[in-house]
């Protein structure tokens, strides 16, 4: 399918699926022509900064509170837009990928709000990208009414609001082209979302709320700030009916928390912390670095001085300008026997205590037997409150320093610790591989930060000499023989093959997901031409033909 305007014209490449057609319409892919042709110059550039400013970082430049941005740091007269309708109690959010029986759990699971997921959660199979929208429109149309496997599934009457993640400026959907072009993920998610749900959502009393993930810098919510306008203004929806929560989930991010909230500040939803990107943006960006060297992923804990500082910072920014300060993922999820399954709940009750604790507004669950865990934690702080903005904490005093004491949090990783990452890089790999984008593991819910963070631990300890490339190899071979007996349909070569290209290169890629998605996701004109049984011969001939 195609369409075509005077200023663009608009492919689809991927593969056709049920009822693909209500998403893809000639309006919603206009839609995405358009807002194409008004960003993405822009998105280019700013994706050249993060790589001018990782190879400053890279080489030693500081990092620290930019002079430049000073007088909105210190002008103590604006606040953030007031809370949106069903956006002022968020005591507890569930997250999860927008398949239909997870949608109609979460919005069920008694959370205040849904996170539906095209980020860390979802593998972006052109399937799932829009499956995904699908199951949204069904949600706000109460469409989801089904049975499977003699349970049935519909949407309650006071369901979670719902915000969507769509993927960040660092991905591309390449089945979808613009002029040739594959267009910006984060566009084509919001842009589908925003085309058919905005005015839904708004005239069902609720609104288009997002969440934005991995943003480095203001710039890049000016960006989507400017997107916002741009989609109101097209589809004749008043300005400031938008709403973002920023995941301040890069160590850059994190130093500009006030800029962030300010470019928003007409669309904003306050900021979360999210974790998982945020320590693995943190070695990434200092991974030469043999004192930014952290033990095994399960000894750093966000009682860590140098995350505690950044989570205090962040309530500390959101309260003194009116924002909501929202927490983040415990890995734990409830499952096994009863033993880890108390254990599972007592480990995220007390990681909520102490984000409740700490002047969060609120947190993250991943899974809906987690709801009254965090629900009841959050509620004994609040009462009948629907939040605590006004605790300012001003008592919080992080600087630079803080923010990257990372050298205090000790401990040499283990043979444990590094197979551990191994294992579980190369399961998540197969999972993200066949589809799926978040997954148990060990216990542990597993996503695309979560997997990150394994193999960029692999790339840095292999770096500073505490284990080789040999001692990789062989673990990797073995897990990966353990993964095909477990698992026969596993894809584990391919899954090894991610492994290597990302955890074992001379220079660490950017993101796990950059590299597998073109060489694996995407599917190539050779792959539709096979299936429709066009041979390779008569493909170049007919291509040499127009
Ligand atoms: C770093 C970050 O970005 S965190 C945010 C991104 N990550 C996520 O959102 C992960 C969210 N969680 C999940 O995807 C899931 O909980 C998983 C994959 C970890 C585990 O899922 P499962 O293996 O299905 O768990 P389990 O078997 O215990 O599920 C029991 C029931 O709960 C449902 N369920 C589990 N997690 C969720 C969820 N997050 N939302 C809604 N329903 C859920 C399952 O669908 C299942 O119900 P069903 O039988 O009606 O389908
Ligand atoms: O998106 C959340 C995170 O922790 O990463
Ligand atoms: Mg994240």
């Amino acid at each position: 399918m195609s369409v075509a305007s005077p200023t663009h014209h608009v492919e689809v490449t991927g593969p056709p699926g049920e009822r693909f057609e209500e998403i893809l319409t000639p309006g919603a892919l206009d839609f995405i022509g358009r807002l194409d042709a008004a960003f993405s110059a822009r998105r280019t550039a700013l994706l050249a900064e993060r790589r001018r400013r990782a190879l400053r970082l890279a080489s030693g430049c500081a990092l620290d509170f930019s002079v430049a941005t000073r007088a909105v740091r210190e002008d103590s007269g604006w606040r953030v837009a007031g809370p949106a309708p069903g956006l002022t109690d968020r005591r507890v959010e569930i997250t999860g990928p927008p398949q239909p029986r997870m949608a109609v759990n979460a919005l069920n699971s008694g959370a205040r709000v849904w996170m539906a997921d095209f980020e860390d959660a979802t593998s972006p199979r052109w399937e799932n990208v829009v499956g995904g929208q699908l199951t949204l429109l069904d949600a706000i149309e109460r469409r989801l009414d089904f049975t499977r496997n003699g349970k049935r599934y519909r949407v309650d009457e006071r369901p979670a609001t719902i915000m969507v993640r769509p993927r960040g400026w660092h991905l591309t959907e390449d089945h979808l082209l613009v002029d040739g072009r594959p267009v910006a993920a984060p566009l084509v998610d919001f842009g589908l979302y925003f085309f058919h749900c905005a005015r839904r959502q708004t005239e069902a009393g609720s609104g288009p709320y997002f969440y934005l993930p991995k943003l480095e810098n203001h710039y890049e919510a000016r960006l989507w700030n400017d997107v916002f306008v741009f989609a109101q203004d097209l589809l004749g929806i008043p300005r400031g009916t938008v709403r973002a929560t920023v995941l301040i989930e890069t160590v850059t991010a994190a130093f500009e928390m006030e800029e962030i909230l300010y470019e928003l500040r007409e669309h904003s939803a306050g900021l979360n912390a999210g974790r998982w990107d945020y320590l693995f943006n943190l070695i990434k960006n200092f991974a030469h670095r043999p004192d930014f060297v952290l033990p095994d992923r399960a000894k750093v804990t966000m009682t860590a001085p140098f995350l505690r500082a950044y989570t205090e910072l962040l309530v500390r920014t959101c309260h003194r300008r009116g924002a909501h300060a929202i927490g983040g993922m415990a890995a734990q999820i409830p499952g096994g026997d009863a033993e880890s399954h108390e254990a599972a709940l007592a480990r995220v009750r007390l990681d909520k205590e102490r984000e409740a604790e700490d002047g969060f507004d609120g947190s993250w669950v991943a899974h809906p037997a987690l709801v009254p865990v965090c629900a009841d934690t959050f509620g004994s702080v609040l009462g009948e409150r629907p939040h605590q903005i006004e605790r300012t904490r001003d008592d919080v005093e992080a600087g630079a320093a803080d923010l990257l004491a990372v050298r205090r949090t000790g401990g040499a990783p283990t043979p444990e610790g590094i197979r551990g990452n191994i294992a579980v890089a190369l399961r998540y790999f197969d999972a993200w591989l066949r589809g799926q984008g978040a997954v148990a593991l060990y216990g542990l819910m597993e996503d695309a930060a979560t997997a990150e963070i394994a193999r960029c631990q692999i790339w840095q300890w292999q770096q500073h000499g505490a284990v080789s490339r040999e001692t990789v190899l062989r673990l990797l071979d073995e897990e990966s023989a353990a993964l095909a007996k477990e698992d026969p349909s596993a894809l584990s070569a391919e899954a090894r093959e991610i492994f290597v290209r990302t955890a074992l290169a001379g220079e660490l890629p950017g993101f796990f997901t950059v590299d597998a998605y073109e060489r694996h996701l995407v599917r190539r004109v050779t792959d539709v031409a096979e299936e429709a049984g066009v041979t390779e011969e008569a493909r170049v001939t007919e291509g040499a033909g127009r």
